[in-house]
This record gives structure tokens, C-alpha cells and sequence, in this order.
């Protein structure tokens, strides 16, 4: 993907880039005594403040791939020492630099319900704060403080939303701290095809808890075989893939024009300017798709898009109650239960004291040649239709930070962003955070923005609880990542799917405004619907395990 009318050039590169500095493992780290000192000075303070501690141990590895580890993990049930199955990734390339994260297990984790849950997950990582220490065991030497804006230095708690707070099956949030954590940071462009080239820097992050009462001697050999683990998955090649022909998605047409014609009807009545309608299609998969392979084909085809995965893993009584209360015959926390996609839709990135929201909104279709590409995106940019329900949610997230008494720099016109499959208008809008707001405070405000929801937000958001057949769940949600500080990255989950073993719903909408043609509007989610089907066909062709 390229774009052709703003050079990524020009987009500022929030994340530090680190220099390579990894080191072989030593002989020195073979030997599980050589964290007695630092599991001792933990359990010490576990048994001061009579309340287990968090220990988080990183080290870096040149060539250690996340997806690599995420496919050995789902791959082998032997000596991965993970008390449970859940595992979060998150990957921006291109667009933001290339960062791309993974969690694994769940030592800690938050359901939460209502709509409180924005606040609520503040809450829980200040709690979390003051009982998380960190340690660098890099270059064969212990260095007990980590360097201060040193990313891959922090512990990162992974969340994801439900659309809505309180019409979802399912927790209206949800908050882990991984048992382990895969930082990957790379290069401005990369093939993720390719062994991870040498530019690339990846820390493997190990988070232990550290009980009054816990063995040291046990917890020692667990980091033990964690590091010696992770330096030997750094040797081994990613997972390839072969292209299936994919099912044909089919909308339900009569249904979809049918709400569209409503929504209009709305809109010229004047209660709403804007609604995004979506549509929720099931799609039996001939086979239980590759989840690290489905990832890693996403990340090469969407290279400008935020590629993510979710998954709940078993052994969680609060998410077996949740399914109860639900009346859901199937367990919430069934395995193969897998959220995913790539969405071009970054909804809030924090870092050092820096906002930075994309406003996404407005589509036309990818040209078949140059020449026509380049009329679909001039057709695009002189589009009023597309430019009002553009200006919608720039205004909507403009309003939003106003509220809290930001000064958003918004740029007077929107820029193209051309995906693989379509392009959209897009703007970037900034601003300073003050240190006594949180990113959770400011995602509430911001969700659901016009992009995902409709202007007015409420009125919007009403209407769609009423009109829409199906639950959004974690669709056009925020996900993400955040750190103890309060700096993280979290995406609008659209273009997303919701897999259980080898069946698939694929969620895509689209928004309509006063202007908007039923038609275009219905083959817009037909794409996005056919593109996302396309990366469930996928087939690995090598085994990582
Ligand atoms: C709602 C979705 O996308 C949104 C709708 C768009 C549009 O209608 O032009 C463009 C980008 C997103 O704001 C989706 O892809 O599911």
C-alpha cells in the first residue's frame, strides 16, 4: 500500500527506534541461581505489604519473531509453563513504525461490566502500579532499574471493549497482564514473510508473581527455561501460507437496504446526520484457520492497517459465570474462541504526553489500473457526500477533546489512505495530554466516535441498539494496549471476526449520511466482508513446532 497523495514520510513516528543490542546466551544465564537475589527482594516486600508481588523480568533476543512464538505456543502442549491459553497480539507496521506485541497467558485478569468500565480499568491498573517491579536482565549482566522511556522496558496490560456497555454477551471489558510479553520493534517497512531482518529488536518479557509463601527455587528454573525457550524459538522461520480460494461471502441484501432506507429516513427527518450501519455474516471455515499464519498474511496484505488477535483462554470461572448469565450454551472462554482483524483505524495513541487519533471515514474502491485508481481517489477527495460523513468524525473527536479541555490541532483537509482493497478519506488529529488525564478517560469519550457509531453520538448509537439484528461485541470497539503509565496504543476493531474452531462471523459496516446510495453502501460491506473471508482461507505451509 502506498499513499500516493501523502508520503507515510510525513507521519510522525511516535515509538523511539532502539538500537540492536542483543546478546548470545551465556553460560551465566544457565544457572537458575542467579535469581535468587532479585526473587528474594521481591518475596521480601510480597511478605512486608502481606500481598503477592509481580516480578517482570525482560531480556532482548535478536531474529525472535512474536508470531513464531504465538504459533509454537498454540502449537505444543509440552513445557510452555503457561497457566492458560489466552493470548492478545497487536501489530502496526507501516503506517506508525513497526511495532508489534504479543501476550500470552493471563497472570492477571479483569472482567468488567457497565458502564463504568473506562473508569473501572483505570482503577484496576492503579492498583496494579505500585506491586509490579521491573528488571532488565539483559547483556548478561542484572540491571535492577530500567532505562527510563525505554518501551520495551514496561510491562503492558492488553484490553479490549465491547461496542456497547451493556446490550453485549460478554464482558463489557476486559483487562489482562500476560504471563508473558513479546515486544517486537522494526524498521520503517518490513516483509513479515522474510526472517525478521536485523534491524529488528525484540525483548521477551517474562511476569511472574512473587507470593509470600512461594518457592524461589521453582520460580528460579521457570525463568530459566522462559529465557532459554525464547533463544531457541529465535532461530526458527515463520509461518508461510498458501491462499485458498475463499467461500463467498452473502450479505442479506433485502435486510440491508431495507435498514439503510431507514437510516435515511432518519436522517432526512432530521434526528441523526450520520449512522454506521453493520452487517454480521457467519461463514462455516472448511478448517479451524492458522490463527500466527492468518496474522501474519494480514500484516503483509494490510500493511497500513493494525493487525490484532484475542483471545480468551480457558480456566476463567468469571467468564464461564458470564456465559451462564448469558444463557449461552457454549463456554466464553472456549479456546478456540479468537477475535481478529486489521483495522486502518487507529482510535487513540498516548506517548509521552502526545495524542495522536485517526479520523476515518469515507471510502471508494481500489482502481483496477493506475490511471483508474488515481480518478477513484480524486473522485474520493471531491466527494461531498464522503467529505461530510469525513467532517462528521473529525468534528465528533474535535468535541470530544474540547470536553476535557484539550486544544486539538486538526488539519484543515483530509488526506487519502489506500489499503489493498479500498481506500478512505483520513485525518490525523494531535494533541497534549495533561498529566492528570488518563487514556482510559479520554477512550471514554472518544467511543464510539462518528466513524463506528454516528453524529449525534447518542442519538446514533440509540438507533443502531434498535435497528441492528446482532451483537457487535468487541466490533468497532476500542483494543489495545496500555502500560502501568497510562501510554498505549488502541485501535477501532472494524474489519474484524470472531472465530470459534471452524466456524467464523465477520463483522464490516459502513456510513450513511444523507447523501449516501443503498447500493454503494451494500457493496462497500460486501468488500470488506469478501477481504476478511479471504485471510480465513488461508492454509500454513510450514510447522513451527
Ligand atoms: C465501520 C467500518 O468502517 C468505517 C466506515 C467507513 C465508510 O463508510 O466510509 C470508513 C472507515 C470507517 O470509519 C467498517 O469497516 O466496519
Amino acid at each position: 500500500m502506498t499513499f500516493s497523495l501523502s508520503p507515510c514520510s510525513e507521519w510522525p513516528r511516535i515509538w523511539p527506534t532502539l538500537p540492536v543490542q542483543a546478546s548470545p546466551w551465556t553460560a551465566q544465564e544457565g544457572d537458575p541461581h542467579r535469581w535468587d537475589p532479585v526473587l528474594a527482594a521481591c518475596q521480601q516486600t510480597a511478605r512486608a505489604r502481606g500481598i503477592p508481588q509481580i516480578l517482570s523480568l525482560s531480556r532482548s533476543f535478536s531474529g525472535l519473531d512474536p508470531l513464531v512464538v504465538l504459533a509454537q505456543s498454540l502449537g505444543s502442549n509440552s513445557g510452555s509453563g503457561l497457566a492458560d491459553s489466552s493470548y492478545c497480539y497487536l501489530a502496526h507496521t507501516a503506517r506508525y513504525g513497526s511495532v508489534r506485541v504479543l501476550g500470552l497467558g493471563a497472570l492477571r485478569r479483569v472482567y468488567l461490566l457497565g458502564e463504568g468500565r473506562f473508569q473501572a480499568s483505570r482503577a484496576f491498573l492503579q492498583e496494579l502500579q505500585p506491586h509490579v517491579h521491573t528488571e532488565a536482565v539483559d547483556w548478561g549482566s542484572r540491571a535492577s532499574t530500567p532505562a527510563s522511556g525505554q518501551e520495551q522496558e514496561r510491562p503492558l496490560c492488553f484490553s479490549r471493549f465491547s461496542f456497547n456497555p451493556e446490550r453485549t454477551y460478554g464482558p463489557a471489558a476486559l483487562l489482562v497482564l500476560p504471563e508473558w510479553q513479546i515486544w517486537q520493534e522494526q524498521g520503517p517497512r518490513s516483509s513479515v514473510v522474510a526472517p525478521v531482518s536485523k534491524g529488528s529488536r525484540t525483548v521477551a518479557r517474562l511476569n511472574l508473581e512473587v507470593r509470600p509463601e512461594s518457592d524461589l527455587a521453582v520460580l528460579g528454573t521457570r525463568i530459566h527455561h522462559f529465557f532459554a525457550h525464547m533463544s531457541r524459538l529465535s532461530q526458527h522461520p515463520l509461518p508461510r501460507w498458501e491462499l485458498q480460494t475463499p467461500l463467498q461471502v452473502e450479505v442479506n441484501r433485502e435486510e440491508l437496504l431495507a435498514r439503510i432506507d431507514r437510516a435515511l429516513q432518519a436522517i432526512r427527518a432530521g434526528s441523526l446526520e450520520k449512522v454506521v450501519l453493520a452487517e454480521a455474516v457467519d461463514l462455516p471455515l472448511a478448517t479451524p484457520p492458522p490463527i500466527p499464519t492468518v496474522l501474519a498474511y494480514l500484516e503483509q496484505r494490510y500493511a497500513d492497517c493494525s493487525v490484532f488477535a484475542f483471545a480468551e483462554g480457558i480456566g476463567s470461572r468469571e467468564a464461564w459465570a458470564l456465559d451462564t448469565a448469558a444463557g449461552q450454551g457454549q463456554p466464553f472462554s472456549s479456546p478456540e474462541r479468537v477475535f481478529l482483524g486489521a483495522s486502518p483505524e487507529r482510535l487513540l495513541s498516548v506517548w509521552q504526553g502526545q495524542i495522536q487519533i485517526d479520523a476515518l471515514a469515507g471510502s471508494i474502491a481500489r482502481g483496477e489500473t493506475v490511471s483508474q485508481d488515481q480518478a477513484l481517489a480524486q473522485q474520493l477527495l471531491q466527494s461531498p457526500k464522503d467529505r461530510q460523513e469525513h467532517q462528521l468524525v473529525v468534528q465528533s473527536v474535535g468535541e470530544a477533546l474540547r470536553q476535557v479541555g484539550l486544544k486539538p490541532h486538526i488539519p484543515s483537509q483530509p488526506r487519502l489512505l489506500q489499503l489493498a482493497n479500498i481506500q478512505h478519506l483520513q485525518t490525523l488529529i494531535q494533541a497534549e495530554m495533561p498529566p492528570d488525564l488518563h487514556l482510559f478517560d479520554l477512550l471514554a469519550r472518544l467511543h464510539p466516535t462518528a466513524a463506528v457509531g454516528g453524529y449525534p453520538k447518542q442519538a446514533a448509537v440509540d438507533w443502531i441498539e434498535a435497528a441492528e439484528p446482532f451483537d457487535r461485541s468487541g466490533y468497532a470497539a476500542p483494543l489495545g494496549w496500555v502500560d502501568l503509565q497510562g501510554n498505549g496504543e488502541f485501535v477501532v476493531a472494524i474489519r474484524s471476526a470472531l472465530i470459534r474452531g471452524d466456524r467464523a462471523r465477520l463483522y464490516a459496516g459502513a456510513g450513511i449520511v444523507v447523501d449516501s446510495r443503498p447500493e454503494q453502501e451494500v457493496a462497500e460491506i460486501q468488500l470488506k466482508l469478501q477481504s476478511l473471508a479471504q485471510a480465513l482461507a488461508i492454509q500454513s505451509t510450514l510447522s513451527v513446532c
